[in-house]
């Protein structure tokens, strides 16, 4: 048999390893980080009592800033914000986009905590890790996550900078078995088998809806289900057509998995997808996703994001104290 010719790849002069460059992700991973078993309740405690020694509210209602979109955050007064990388047992944020702290404060009056930075698998984090802060803000307080994202959309009526209230998810990357609750499970999180049929909460859904009527942007606001993959890379044309056969309306990189760890500690949800650029599907065109552009929309819409979150907080607080 004539022998396989192997080529030695090497001597790249510009080549860093990734260790000088990028913080040390998974410590606690096996390998691919998909085993990990996350870190125990009593070490999220310590973290939540770091910040509760810290910072003086009391969070009720946590938000996501997605990318871009971390603006959200700058509406907050009597802020008082806290790098990652302070946070003891915290990943950091390694994207552009994504400043890499929280911040506590009021919006409207309502004690928030608002991570200005997300964290995502791609980076190098296991799904546990990226949602790590929920657990961290379930254990402060918080029974209310916002979870806001750029996102692709799929759907060939969405436009760019359309806000789209999240319905649903389909979680591929579950498909796979790669979920933020694999590995042992602790009750005093939540259950083993948590259902997730209604992980979008409906009245949250129909308020925003309303508050969208309130501020004049019904039009630009839509309902439909966001897909999370694992990036970094955008979708290929038929990777995309697949996903619009089988009713994605948007998709992202984050967010499903926080969503998951959020309704496994009881939290009530409410997700938005910002479009920030349209899904090409089409191999007739030069069209490129790009990172710049997502950055940009969400520059753009910044003015309309904050006050409809602001709005929202406040409404979503009223409804959850009246059903106390
Ligand atoms: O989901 P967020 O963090 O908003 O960001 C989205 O936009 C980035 C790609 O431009 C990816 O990180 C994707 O997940
Ligand atoms: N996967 C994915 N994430 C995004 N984030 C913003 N736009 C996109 C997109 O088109 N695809």
């Amino acid at each position: 048999m004539a022998p396989i010719n192997v080529t030695v790849m090497g001597g790249r002069k510009d080549y860093v390893p990734a260790k000088e460059t990028l913080p040390e992700v998974d410590a606690e991973g096996n390998g691919n980080g998909n085993s990990a078993k996350g870190y125990s309740y009593e070490t999220l405690q310590e973290t939540a009592n770091f910040l509760l020694a810290r910072i003086s509210i009391r969070p009720t209602i946590g938000i996501i800033c997605g990318s871009g979109m971390g603006s959200l955050a700058e509406s907050i007064v009597d802020a008082e914000s806290i790098p990652y990388e302070e946070i003891p047992n915290f990943p950091i944020s390694t994207v552009e986009g994504h400043h890499g702290r929280l911040v506590f404060g009021r919006l409207d009056g309502v004690s928030v905590v608002a991570m200005q930075g997300r964290f995502h698998y791609y980076e190098g984090y296991p799904l546990w890790k990226c949602c790590l802060p929920v657990r961290v803000m379930r254990l402060l307080g918080v029974k209310t996550l916002i979870a806001t994202n750029a996102a692709g959309g799929l759907n060939p009526t969405y436009k760019i900078g359309d806000l789209m209230i999240v319905k649903d998810h389909i979680n591929m990357m579950g498909f796979a078995g790669n979920n933020p609750l694999h590995g042992p499970n602790d009750e005093r999180f939540g259950p083993r088998f948590p259902p997730m049929n209604k992980a979008y909460n409906y009245e949250y859904r129909k308020l925003a809806k309303e508050v969208a009527k309130e501020y004049n942007i019904e039009n630009i606001v839509r309902e439909g289900v966001y897909t999370c993959l694992g990036g970094p890379n955008f979708e290929t044309v038929a990777e995309l057509n697949m996903l619009k056969m089988v009713g994605v309306d948007a998709v992202g990189m984050s967010t499903v998995h926080e969503v998951i760890t959020a309704r496994h500690c009881d939290m009530n949800v409410f997700a938005l997808s910002l479009i920030t650029n349209e899904c090409v599907t089409s191999y007739e065109t030069d069209d490129q996703a790009n990172h710049d552009e997502v950055l940009d929309v969400g520059r753009m819409r910044q003015d309309i994001l904050r006050k409809f979150v602001s709005r929202l907080v406040t409404r979503f607080h009223q409804i959850d104290n009246a059903s106390l």
